[in-house]
């Protein structure tokens, strides 16, 4: 995949909850078009905020953008609604899978063709992209949401963004809960959705090691400021980086992923 102009630019942000507490103090960082940009950092960091502020979500959790500026697709959209910013094709998955749990797979899936506006007729094919990606939730596509495996709730969450027809895909953490096996196949789907139809991807991850694995760039938060950025080759690579930053000992992590 060719990767072009700047698709999402973070510069300065700094944000706080309810105007008391400083959850980032200069966050920066670039995705551009085609890109898998992965946004690391320790519990506590601040990339959930990072993540909300540029969805449009914060004021919802009582948040607020103090300082900086959010450039989408060339336009300022520092304090633009979450509504409009979908509909610009800047879509999040957020952290916790959250499904509607009564509806069945499928009808979780409908929902987010429907905030394209698709009609029953563009729903099929969307849906069978869909399907095709993750064929698990084809099987399982007639069982309430709830009722479904961790892993399979993340797909599904996944698999409704991806119905809004997404140029800016942003997910919170999608590793959190899941099996290592279970968290590739959604890695290696995510990837193949940007190798194969360009979509940019920007992935919030407390699991450095699979999304360095997968990310183009990688971006480091530390107590809600951008202390790196760079190739994800690179970090990957550097062992005194993850020692420092990512929490790595010798030998591996010193916090592996929830099984
Ligand atoms: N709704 C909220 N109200 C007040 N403070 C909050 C709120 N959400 C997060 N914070 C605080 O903001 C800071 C950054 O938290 P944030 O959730 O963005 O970090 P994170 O890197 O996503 O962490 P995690 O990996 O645990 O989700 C933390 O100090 C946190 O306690």
């Amino acid at each position: 995949m060719t990767i072009h102009e700047v698709l999402l630019s973070l510069d300065g942000v700094e944000a706080t909850y309810n105007h008391a507490i400083r959850a980032l103090s200069g966050v920066s960082l670039t995705v551009r078009t085609g890109e898998i940009v992965a946004l690391l950092g320790a519990n506590g960091a601040g990339k959930t905020t990072a993540l909300k502020a540029l969805s449009g979500l914060l004021p919802a959790e009582r948040g607020q953008i103090a300082a900086g500026t959010i450039v989408y697709d060339g336009g300022d959209v520092t304090r633009r609604s979450p509504a409009e910013l979908v509909r610009a094709g800047l879509v999040q998955v957020l952290e916790g899978r959250h499904c509607f749990r009564s509806l069945t797979v499928e009808d979780n899936l409908i929902v987010g063709g429907q905030v394209q506006g698709l009609g029953r007729a563009a729903l099929r094919p969307e849906l069978e992209r869909i399907y095709t990606l993750f064929p698990r939730l084809r099987d399982r596509r007639k069982t309430a949401a709830g009722l479904t495996s961790g892993g399979e709730q993340q797909m599904t969450a996944i698999g409704r963004a991806l119905m809004a027809r997404p140029r800016l895909l942003v997910l919170d953490e999608p590793s959190m809960g899941l099996a290592p096996l279970v968290v590739e196949g959604i890695f290696t789907a995510l990837k193949r959705l940007n190798r194969e139809e360009g979509l940019s991807i920007l992935v919030a991850e407390q699991n450095s090691t699979v999304a360095l694995r997968h990310a183009d760039r990688a971006s480091v938060l530390e107590t809600g400021r951008t202390v790196l950025d760079g190739p994800a080759a690179d970090l990957r690579e550097r062992d005194d980086i993850k020692a420092f930053y990512l929490g790595f000992g010798v030998g591996g992590p010193a916090a592996p992923a929830a099984a």
